[in-house]
Order: structure tokens, then sequence, then C-alpha cells
């Protein structure tokens, strides 16, 4: 057997099979001991106890454990972006697809270092209707937190997103004195694109804008929109020289982006101001370094960045 290479079944699991895998006995004929029926109940109210997904995780590994020897577990969402891993990883693996009529809520494997036997798959299968109403809850829960900080139009990060985040990173940068910066950019004439050409090219623009930023970016770095034609991207751990390299990366990728309406080819441009923090400013003053060093992007031509003083 190959190290690493992933194995086991993958198996199809929807809710709609809840009710027959509660009935059908065991393949072994061995009957479920009244500690098994015990672990059951006791997981089913533990699971009610959480709404995050890394904890209801974490209460079924724990249960998982007590019946069969199991070294980690990963799980993945690809609709909210969620990735877990819990324990080790391992080269064996079995996987199952959870499914909600027809709605997928995941992907769950396990993971250890020996083959899972057949026994010990049916009595994984057997615990995990337990876990999927309570993970398809704390999914919906997710998506609700998710859709409460992000703007609907562009899908960057809102204002009450912007405000919590950046409190954390200067915090951050004033304890541990890591670097961070923020670019502030606003649209150039973007008033001129919505009377041209109407209001809905001018949300298209929006959203490309918002997607070109964020693929010029690393996964770490977030794009927020906090007003209008407005966005703040926030680098952490990174220095002002850095910062400015990406800056002007971004101005040239939103400069060459083809954007096209029915009226043909649309020129797009931005401005921005960047800023990195200084020990001991606060937020507000960051802004408005950020703020005033737009300002005078705008007010020298604009499609360009200018560094903070
Ligand atoms: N399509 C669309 N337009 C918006 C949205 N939010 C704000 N705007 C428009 O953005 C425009 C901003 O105009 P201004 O503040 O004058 O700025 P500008 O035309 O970009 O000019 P400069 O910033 O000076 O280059 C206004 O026309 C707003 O109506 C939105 O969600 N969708």
């Amino acid at each position: 057997m190959q190290p690493h290479q992933p194995t086991g079944n993958i198996i199809e699991f929807d809710t709609s099979r809840m009710s027959s895998l509660e009935q059908v006995p065991s393949p072994f004929h061995v009957p479920r001991p009244a500690s098994v029926a015990e672990l059951h109940r006791q997981l089913g109210q533990q699971l009610q106890t959480s709404l995050e997904a890394d904890r209801l995780l974490g209460i079924f590994l724990t249960a998982v454990r007590a019946l069969v020897p199991v070294s980690g577990l990963s799980y993945r969402h690809g609709p909210t972006d969620l990735r877990l891993e819990l324990g080790e990883a391992a080269p064996h693996r079995t996987r199952y697809h959870l499914n909600h009529l027809g709605e997928s809520i995941g992907e769950l494997v396990f993971q250890r270092s020996t083959r899972f036997d057949d026994f010990e798959l049916h009595q994984l299968e057997a615990l995990l209707p337990c876990l999927l109403f309570p993970l398809r809850n704390a999914l919906l829960y997710r998506a609700a937190l998710l859709d409460a900080l992000r703007d609907p139009l562009t899908g960057a990060g809102n204002r009450v997103a912007m405000q919590q985040t950046l409190t954390r990173e200067v915090e951050l940068a004033r304890r541990h004195g890591q670097p961070l910066s923020v670019l502030m950019l606003d649209m150039d004439h973007f008033k001129s694109i919505n009377d041209r050409f109407g209001h809905p090219c001018g949300d298209e623009v929006l959203k490309a804008v918002t997607t070109r930023l964020k693929s010029q970016l690393r996964n770490v770095d977030m794009v927020f929109r906090y007003g209008g034609e407005e966005f703040l991207v926030l680098l952490s751990n990174t220095p002002e020289k850095s910062a400015a390299l990406v800056g002007q990366r971004l101005c040239q990728a939103v400069n060459s982006m083809e954007f096209c309406s029915h009226d043909g080819h649309l020129p797009l441009t931005v401005s921005m101001g960047c800023a990195s923090y200084r020990v001991p400013e606060t937020l507000d003053a960051l802004l408005a370094r950020a703020d005033s060093a737009l300002y005078q992007a705008k007010r020298n031509g604009r499609n360009q960045m200018r560094l903070a003083v």
C-alpha cells in the first residue's frame, strides 16, 4: 500500500438513508450493545449544544473514537469555503459526501494508518445520522454570519466586517509590532460610468473590480467595500515598501481590465492611498492618513497610488 495514498470508500450519504440505516441490522448481525445506544443518545444531546461546525466535529470525533480508532477527521464545505482538520492526518481514508434534500452539506473524511474494515465502516455510518442536522444548522448559522459581514453586491467584506477586522489587526500590530498596511481605493469618474452606461452596468463594474482586486492578492489579504465605489484592502504583516508595490500592481490590474458594455470598451481606473501602521496611532488616525493620501492621488490626476505621510 502506498503511504499517503487516499484509500477507502466513497459513500454518498443522504438524509433519505437515515431511517434505513437505523433499521437495517449490522451486516455481521452483531446486536448493538446498550453502551452504543447510550453513545448515540449522548452524542445526539451533545450535538445540540453548539452551532459552531468545528465544535460539533470535535464532539463527533470524540464519540467516533469510542467505537472506532480514528486518527483524524477532515471536513470541507465548498459553498461557504469551510475547511476543518481535526486530529492527525493519516494515509487510509474513508470519505462521505453528506447531502440533505439534494444539497451538499459537505464532505467528511476519516483517516488513520490502517485500513478500515467493513464492521468499522458500518459503525461510522451508524453514527453519521446524528451529525447531519446539527451540521446543517451550523452551516446555516455560518452562512447567516457571513451574510451579515459581506457586501451583497460584490461579496467583499462590508463596513461592519472592516471595522471589526481592522480593530483586531491594529491591536495585534500595536502589541506585537507586526507591520500592517492599508490601501484605500476609490474608482475614478465612477459617476460618469453610471451616467453613460446605466446603474446596472456600474454594478457590474463594481463586481468585476472586486474580483480583479482579489485575484491580485494573497489569501490572507482582505478586501472591504466601505462606501459606494470605495474599497479598503487590508494587508496584514506587510510593511510600507511591499504595500506600495501591491498598490501599484492593483492600479495596473484595474487599468488593464477589459470591461465591455453594450456600448463598447470601458476604461477603468482607481486612485489609492497607502498607509502603514505607526505605533501608537489609533485606527482612525491610520485611516485618516490613508484617506488624505487617496485625496492627493485624486488631486494629482487619478489612476495612481500615493503614500501617506
Ligand atoms: N452602480 C452603482 N453606483 C454606485 C453605487 N454606490 C455608489 N455609486 C455611485 O458612485 C458615484 C460616485 O461618484 P463621485 O463620488 O462623484 O465620484 P466619481 O464620479 O468616481 O469621481 P472621482 O472619485 O472624483 O474620480 C455616484 O454616482 C454614486 O451614485 C452602487 O452600488 N452601484
